[in-house]
């Protein structure tokens, strides 16, 4: 069972080791109506509710996230679309191809386990790109291969502009998480602003076949995995794939709830907070017999911030687990692996 939120609440956070010996049956859902309240002991209550699934948990879903229906249904359907083209037409837009690892990764293209033999999902993956005249326009001096602009398929009408609408309003949510987890670190809230100047956020359109027939376990919709960032911000459809590993090795369902996005925390927050923060495994497998799309947006500190353990989070008995690398090599460190059996 899940240990009670007050054994976790004393000061500083290295006490919250502990966590080590609690494990979790259920993935918590948070309510975020609230996260921009005038009132200070409001949003410190929201933030004890995120601080405790970040520390048993490492996943939460949050409804009231200020996504338009509208805005998601669009971009499922525009999702929908461009898998549904010709081969041909996504291999132009192979990843490979990419310096900055932006396009399309055909199935089996990726390997997030590296026992597994390809995962069997198609992803095409986005960064950052203004819409409007004025705002930052993605282009980042220093940045080395992270850098660069997005590609987009030929022929799909509005494509672009529907699925720029999402990665915009799932990067606003992100950006209204930033102060939340800040204060559930006891951080001041403005403490990841000035590292989050310039969005480091990487979405991908994601579609699962049906696995049918004889089933390899080594083939899995995405294998088991934690994220590189400081955390994810998931949307699915309503078919059951995703599963979340928890303490005592069993697979617990992430089950699609209508109106919710999945959060959860990738392996920078680990370094930020020397695992006081969970970077909890999970995989998808879809073995529902309809096809399933997802969309995740990852969310993770400028590319040139250093990833550097909080001094809460450290002491004498727990000294710091991770060598300081910055942001963007780190993930491009990440994105190599993930991508180099296919290359
Ligand atoms: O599609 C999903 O539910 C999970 C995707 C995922 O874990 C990832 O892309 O890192
Ligand atoms: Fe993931």
């Amino acid at each position: 069972m899940q240990k009670s939120e007050s054994s976790f609440s004393k000061r500083p956070l290295i006490l919250a080791q502990q966590r080590t010996e609690s494990t979790f049956d259920q993935i918590p859902v948070i309510n975020l109506e609230n996260a921009t309240s005038a009132d200070p002991d409001v949003r410190r209550a929201l933030a004890d509710e995120i601080r405790d699934a970040c520390i048993n948990v490492g996943f939460f879903y949050v409804k009231n996230h200020s996504i338009a229906e509208d805005t998601i249904s669009q971009a499922t359907a525009a999702s929908k679309r461009f898998f549904a083209l010709p081969q041909v037409q996504k291999d132009v837009l192979d990843i490979h191809k990419s310096s900055n690892f932006k396009g399309y990764t055909a199935l089996l293209g990726e390997n997030a386990n590296p026992e597994n033999r390809g995962d069997l999902h198609e992803g095409f993956d986005i960064g950052w790109e203004a819409r409007d005249a004025g705002e930052w326009t993605g282009l980042r001096e220093g940045d080395g291969a992270m850098s660069g602009s997005n590609v987009w398929p030929e022929g799909l009408d509005g494509f672009r502009d529907t699925v720029l609408e999402y990665y915009h309003a799932a990067v606003a949510v992100g950006q209204a998480l930033f102060p939340l987890f800040a204060l559930a670190l006891d951080l001041p809230e403005d403490f990841f602003d000035d590292k989050t100047t310039k969005p480091a956020a990487i979405m991908r359109l994601l579609y699962y076949p049906p696995q049918t027939g004889v089933v390899d376990d080594r083939v899995e919709g995405i294998g088991a995995h934690t994220d590189y960032e400081c955390f994810t911000i998931l949307w699915q459809d309503s078919v059951q794939a995703l599963q979340v590993l928890n303490n005592a090795g069993k697979w617990v369902n992430a089950v699609p709830i209508p109106g919710t996005l999945v959060v959860n925390l990738g392996d920078q927050f680990a370094r930020w907070t020397n695992d006081v923060f969970k970077s909890t495994v999970h995989r998808a497998i879809n073995r529902s017999g309809v096809e399933r799309y997802s969309i995740p947006l990852f969310f993770g500190t400028d590319y040139d911030v250093k990833l550097e353990a909080l001094l809460s989070c450290v002491d004498e008995q727990y000294p710091a687990k991770y060598e300081v690398v910055t942001a963007g090599d780190y993930v491009k460190s990440r994105l190599e692996a993930t991508y180099a059996h296919s290359k």
